[in-house]
This record gives structure tokens, C-alpha cells and sequence, in this order.
């Protein structure tokens, strides 16, 4: 792309009142340029690869990787010691470093292939994870990595998020990695026709907006929600989370202290934006909400989930039980101490 569209000009506009900023987001679209490649580690780290200077927010697990470095080419990635993922998707997933409660069940909506997931694994190290992706086709992928990186216990289901509504409020934490227009995939060189037209955004916008509230309804007491995009459109991103809280008002939006100076200009709730212009990554968008009601967490009852349909399971089910026993708060579990 040599020319901006109309479209992609008037939402520089919409999203920057600085004109330098525009030029920047702009050129970032159209001119893209490639990102650090980064890896999570779900095992013990090794030193492989040469490795960029962390930033004070990276979690421990997860290193940029210099440019040249290969990561997926090496014989311990198929063997489970790290999965690639893009920086924009740790950002997105940093809004977990202010889960304060102990998190026994994760449930993850739109799940693969499986980043999202495999951080939320590592950051909380939940008693349960349950991955669901509505999408039959890319389960495969889901289920691969979940197996090669052996992340365990966790089921995997494939249902629509209005199929789910037998599932109890049982889940300490929902994931919520929302489908979406995809305007950032032009950030790292992809082609994304109609990503900007208002059609585009407005069905997303109202898939969204389905899949947020099929999902507030799995949050257990106390629990959280955490809701993410890959696009830039505010239609996508801070209007799905004041629509959501206007009809849950018992969510309210958590502060993530590591992402301060990613606050959104768009909102005066606590919600953040990486653009691609910083260099870190193509761009993401990042929520947490917490359910204030009070009351007994219900149990997520394993049958249930086998009514529903499980299609992958790893790990001793048994392990799962009702209670919290875990008493230590996660504090500054995320972000590393140690340079
Ligand atoms: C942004 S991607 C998720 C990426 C994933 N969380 C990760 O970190 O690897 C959004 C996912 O939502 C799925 N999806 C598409 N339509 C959906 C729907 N109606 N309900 C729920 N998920 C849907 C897509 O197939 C895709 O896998």
C-alpha cells in the first residue's frame, strides 16, 4: 500500500489529535516494518537465542528475540519449551498482571491457536484451563500446541459461546481474545481489504459484543473477564466496554498498573493501547473487568463440559475440585525482578 485510503485517514484522525502521530500510525500501516520476534517459555528457559534488552513490564517467561533469530526452527520448539507469539499478544495479555485472586478455572473463548491461553497457563498456573475456538477448522492448530507445549490440566471445546450457557458462573478468569476487523495485521504486512469500511467494524462490533456477553455470564463471583483485540477502531475496543458495562453493572474495569502509560486517550476507563508506531508490535488493545458480586463459586462440573463436548483433554481431571486452596496473592508474579 503506497496511498492511505480515505478510510485509514480519517481514522488516524479519530484516533490522534497530533498530526505527527497520525503521520506515524499512517506510516506504520503502509509502510511496515518487521517486529522482534518473541517467544513464551513454558518450560525452563535456556539460553538459545540472541535476546533484546527486556522492557519493565515483559514477564519473565517471555523474551524478544534480535532479528535473524529463528525460533520456530529450533528442535526444542516441537519440543515444547517455548511458543512464538507476537509482542503485541503479550501486551494484550498483560492486563492479567492485576488478577489478584487465586485462579482456579480459566476459560478462554476464543482460544486458538492458543497464546492467550498458554500465557494465562503460565502467568496463574490454574487448577483448570478450558480453551474453546467456535471455529471447527482451527481447533487442529489449538490442540497441537496445547499437546506440544504440554499444557496441562485443559480441555478443549468447540462451541459457539451461546451453546455454553449450561456452563455455570465457575470460571475465576474469562478470556475473551475477540475475533475482529484485524487492522493491525497491516502492520506486519498483510493484506486486511475492507478492515477500516464501517460495515466491517459494525459486524465485529456486534459479534463482539454476542461473545462478551455469553461470556460475563461464566464469570464466577469476584472473577474477572479479560477482553482484547488486534484492531484499532474505537467502535471495536472502548465502545464494546462501555456498552458491557452499562449492561453488567456489576463488572467494573480494573486498573493495570504495568500498562499506566498505554492508558487509551478514548476512555476514561481504565483500558490500554499498544500502536504500531512504538515498534514493539502491530497493535492490540487490552481490558479487565471484575465481577463485584459476591457469593459462593459454583463448581465447573466436568460432566457438563462432556455434555457440551470435549475434544481434547490433558491432564488428571481429579485434580479438580471446588475449592480454592491456594492462599498466596499472585503479586508481581508477571513482571521479573531480577535486572
Ligand atoms: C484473535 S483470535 C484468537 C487468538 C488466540 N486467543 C491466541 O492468542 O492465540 C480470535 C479467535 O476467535 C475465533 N472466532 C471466530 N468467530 C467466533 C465466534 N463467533 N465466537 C467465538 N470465537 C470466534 C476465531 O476463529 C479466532 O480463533
Amino acid at each position: 500500500m503506497d496511498k492511505p485510503s480515505n478510510l485509514l485517514l480519517k481514522l488516524s484522525r479519530r484516533l490522534f489529535d497530533d498530526t505527527t502521530e497520525q503521520e506515524k500510525f499512517i506510516d506504520a500501516l503502509i509502510h511496515p516494518e518487521p517486529f522482534y520476534p518473541c517467544i513464551l517459555w513454558c518450560r525452563e528457559k535456556r539460553s538459545l537465542f540472541k535476546i533484546e534488552p527486556p522492557l519493565s513490564w515483559q514477564p519473565y517467561f517471555v523474551d524478544r528475540l534480535s532479528f535473524g533469530e529463528k525460533p520456530g526452527q529450533h528442535p526444542l520448539h516441537n519440543e515444547g519449551y517455548y511458543y512464538c507469539l507476537d509482542f503485541s499478544s503479550v501486551f494484550a495479555a498483560m492486563s492479567l498482571s492485576a488478577v489478584r485472586s487465586p485462579i482456579h478455572t480459566i476459560f478462554d473463548m476464543c482460544a486458538a491457536p492458543g497464546g492467550k491461553s498458554i500465557f494465562a497457563w503460565k502467568a496463574l498456573q490454574p487448577q483448570l484451563l478450558v480453551c474453546n475456538e467456535a471455529i471447527g477448522k482451527r481447533v487442529g492448530m489449538l490442540i497441537s500446541n496445547l499437546k506440544r507445549c504440554r499444557i496441562s490440566p485443559t480441555i478443549v471445546l468447540s462451541k459457539d459461546s451461546s451453546e455454553l450457557n449450561q456452563i455455570s458462573s465457575s470460571s475465576q478468569l474469562v478470556i475473551v481474545d475477540a475475533p475482529c476487523s484485524g487492522q493491525s495485521l497491516l502492520a506486519k504486512g498483510g493484506k486486511v481489504p475492507g478492515c477500516f469500511h464501517p460495515t466491517t467494524i459494525n459486524k465485529n462490533a456486534n459479534r463482539q459484543k454476542r461473545i462478551i456477553t455469553n461470556s460475563a455470564q461464566l464469570v464466577a463471583p469476584k472473577g474477572y473477564l479479560t477482553y482484547m483485540t488486534c484492531t484499532y477502531s474505537i467502535e471495536e475496543n472502548e465502545q464494546v466496554c462501555e456498552w458491557f458495562l452499562n449492561k453488567f453493572p456489576q463488572f467494573q474495569a480494573v486498573e493495570v498498573p504495568e500498562l499506566v502509560e498505554y492508558q487509551s486517550h478514548h476512555s476514561s476507563i481504565p483500558c490500554y493501547r499498544l500502536f504500531p508506531q512504538s515498534k514493539l508490535g502491530a497493535g492490540a488493545f487490552t481490558v479487565l473487568f471484575q465481577n463485584t458480586e459476591m457469593g459462593e463459586i459454583e463448581n465447573l462440573d466436568v460432566e457438563v463440559l462432556q455434555r457440551v463436548g470435549i475434544r481434547y483433554q490433558l491432564g488428571d481431571m481429579n485434580l479438580i475440585t471446588t475449592k480454592d486452596t491456594k492462599e498466596e496473592v499472585l503479586e508481581s508474579l508477571l513482571v521479573r525482578d531480577d535486572f
